[in-house]
Order: C-alpha cells, then structure tokens, then sequence
C-alpha cells in the first residue's frame, strides 16, 4: 500500500470512530500515525530534489511575499498591477505554470512578491504542482492568501487545509513546549498550566506510538493534542498570512464590508485599482518591517538611502558605539522606525 492510500485509510478510520472519552487516546494514536505519513508524504522527495522542492527562485530584497490561491483569483493581475513585473492573466485556469517575481518598492524597501500557478484541492497529497507552490510559499516571510470575493467561503477553509497538510500553520506561534530527547531515564511529564484541550495519559500514548520512552517534556500552554504532535514532529512553519479578497467590485457593497471587518483580510479589486495601496501598507505591517538611516559623525543623515530590517532586530558590534540621533543606547538597542544610527569606534 502506497503512504497515500495508508493516508486514506487512517482519515477513513478517524471519520468512523465516534469523538468520546473511550476512544480519545485511539484517535490520538490515528492523528500522530497520520501526521508522520503526511511527513513522509513530502520529506523524502524534498531531498531528492523531485516534486518537494520550491521553484528555483532567487530570493531578493528585504523580504519575500508569496502568493496562494486556487486558480484564476487574480494572483498574477496583482503581480502585474503592484510591481514592474507582468505577469500573464487570463480568464481561463493554470495561466500560470511557475513562479514569477517581482519586487514591491515601498518606503525604501524591496519587497519580493511571488505569483506562483493556482494550487488544487488535493495539492499537498502530490495534485498538480501544489507541492511545489507550497514548497515555495514556505520559503517565504509572509504568505497571501488570495481569495476570489464572488465564490464561497469555502474555498477559504480548503486552502488552509491544503497548507495545514503539509505542515504550514497560520497565524499561530510555536507551542510553548520544551521538549527534549533522551537515550535513558523515561519520560518526565511537566505542565505549568492546567491542559483542558488533551491530557497527559493521550500524551504519553502518542510519544508510545512514535517509541519515544526516554524523553522530558515541559508543557507551558493549554495546548490541544495536535499541537503537541506539531512539536514532536518539528518540522512545522508558523508564518503570518493576510487573506486578501479580491474581485470586490463584482459583490455588493454590503459583502464588502463584511469581508472587510475580518481579522487579517484586506479586500481589493485589481482590475479597478482598488485599495491596492492600502493592501501594500498591510504587507509591509505584517512584515514588522522597519527603515533606518544611518549617519556618519557630525554629518546629516543620508535619507535617500534607508536599510531595511525586521521589527525585533538589534544592533551588536564588537568595539562600535551606537547612537541614535539624540540619545545613546547600548548596543543591544532594539530598531525602531525611521531610527537614524551613526555607529563609530572609540
Ligand atoms: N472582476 C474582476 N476580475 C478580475 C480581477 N482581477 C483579476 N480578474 C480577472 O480574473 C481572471 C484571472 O486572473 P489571473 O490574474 O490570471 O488569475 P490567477 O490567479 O493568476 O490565475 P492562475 O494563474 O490561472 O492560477 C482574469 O480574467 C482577470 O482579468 C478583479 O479585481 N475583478
Ligand atoms: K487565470
Ligand atoms: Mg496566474
């Protein structure tokens, strides 16, 4: 049996069995085999270098933007409208067969933006070249999810699920667990909070299924069994993301602002230049992008010249004091925006 008919089959069970008491740890044992198949599904082709592997686009810029979206959402119209790159659009599916990129400029940043072939249900089980496409969007700093505004929510929650199956979570953080292997000793089992969403005999079922018997585990957040499997199999991406709708002007006003008011969305119509800007203020928000401008001693501040860096990026040297315009800060001095440095040895 092929991993993806054992994949079936385990999904298969999953539906059948009732959710209750007497068969959470079985569905606990069934969720864990399940997440080692779908690793298994897209590891080994990864390293061969076969359908795993992202598209071979050089990275550029401060930060790179990848785009997913089932077909025909309008990826590439926004490729073409929000760079100097175009990117071919048309009414039919598949337009685009590769990875396209082209760089956003916006207050002194580069910005790499990736339009990338509509993905299909079913694409990180090997359909179409969704592996590839999400391989790719895992190289990125910030995903868009492209949703056309006239079709379902639906489309919506299939996406996800497509990028929850090959390891992407997001909008989340990393489980706060502390988890660590050892080769004697057992299992020392710690929470600094009570766990309501799963429980240390589920737990210590799943570490059993994967024959981990010697290993400590710190649990410091009300996590649910998924996500303790997220962290024993390690290999997840927690990336931000934006649901961007696009196509507003096909849907009635009253849609719009409903899709609007959601949490992370932004709505736009790239063929009637809409909100486009806004949409661009949103990206480099999400990106906690920041600019500074450095200064040489006594001298004014190259403004036309800004380097980028990520919110949370500090500055270190070894011999170098660092001071911002007015005031002195150690070196460890976390970038604020629009920070101006001269960095100068004594
Ligand atoms: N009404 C409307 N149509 C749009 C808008 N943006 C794009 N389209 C149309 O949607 C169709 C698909 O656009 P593409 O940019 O090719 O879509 P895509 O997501 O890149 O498609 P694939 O590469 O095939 O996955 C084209 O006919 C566009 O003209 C929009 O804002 N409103
Ligand atoms: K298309
Ligand atoms: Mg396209």
């Amino acid at each position: 049996m092929g991993i993806i008919e054992k994949i079936k089959e385990i999904e298969e069970e999953m539906a059948r069995t009732q959710k209750n008491k007497a068969t959470e740890y079985h569905l606990g044992l069934l969720k864990a085999k399940l997440a080692r198949y779908r690793a298994q599904l897209l590891e080994p082709a990864a390293k061969s270098g076969g359908a795993g592997t992202g598209f071979d686009v050089q990275k550029s810029g401060d930060a790179r933007v990848a785009l997913i979206g089932f077909p025909s959402v309008g990826k590439s119209t926004l490729l073409s409208k929000a760079t100097h790159t175009a990117s071919e659009a048309a009414a039919y599916e598949f337009t685009t067969l590769t990875a396209i990129p082209g760089v956003i400029e916006y207050k002194g940043a580069r910005i790499q933006l990736l339009d990338l072939p509509g993905i299909v249900e079913g694409a990180s089980q090997g359909r179409g070249r969704g592996r590839q496409v999400v391989s790719t969007a895992k190289t990125a700093d910030l995903i868009l999810i492209m949703l056309d505004a006239t079709k379902s929510e639906e489309q919506k929650r299939l996406l996800e699920l497509e990028l929850d199956a090959v390891g992407i979570r997001l909008n989340k953080s990393k489980p706060d667990v502390v988890f660590k292997r050892k080769t004697t000793g057992g299992i020392t089992f710690n929470t600094t909070v009570k766990l309501t969403k799963t429980d240390e005999k589920t737990i210590r079922t799943i570490l059993a299924g994967y024959k981990l018997h010697n290993c400590d585990i710190m649990i410091r957040e009300d996590i649910t069994t998924d996500e303790f499997i997220d962290v024993l199999i390690g290999t997840r991406k927690y990336m931000p993301c934006l649901y961007v709708y696009n196509k507003i002007d096909s849907i009635s006003l009253e849609q719009v602002d409903k899709l609007a008011h959601r949490p992370k969305t932004v709505v736009i119509s790239c063929e009637m230049d809409l909100n486009l800007d806004y949409l661009i203020d949103r990206i480099w928000d999400e990106l906690s992008l920041v600019k500074i401008y450095t200064k040489k001693r006594g001298a004014q501040p190259d403004l036309s010249d800004p380097i980028c860096l990520r919110k949370g990026a500090t500055i270190e040297g070894k011999s170098s004091k660092f001071s911002p315009y007015a005031q002195k800060v150690s070196l460890s001095h976390q970038v604020q925006d629009e920070d101006v440095v001269s960095i100068f040895t004594k």
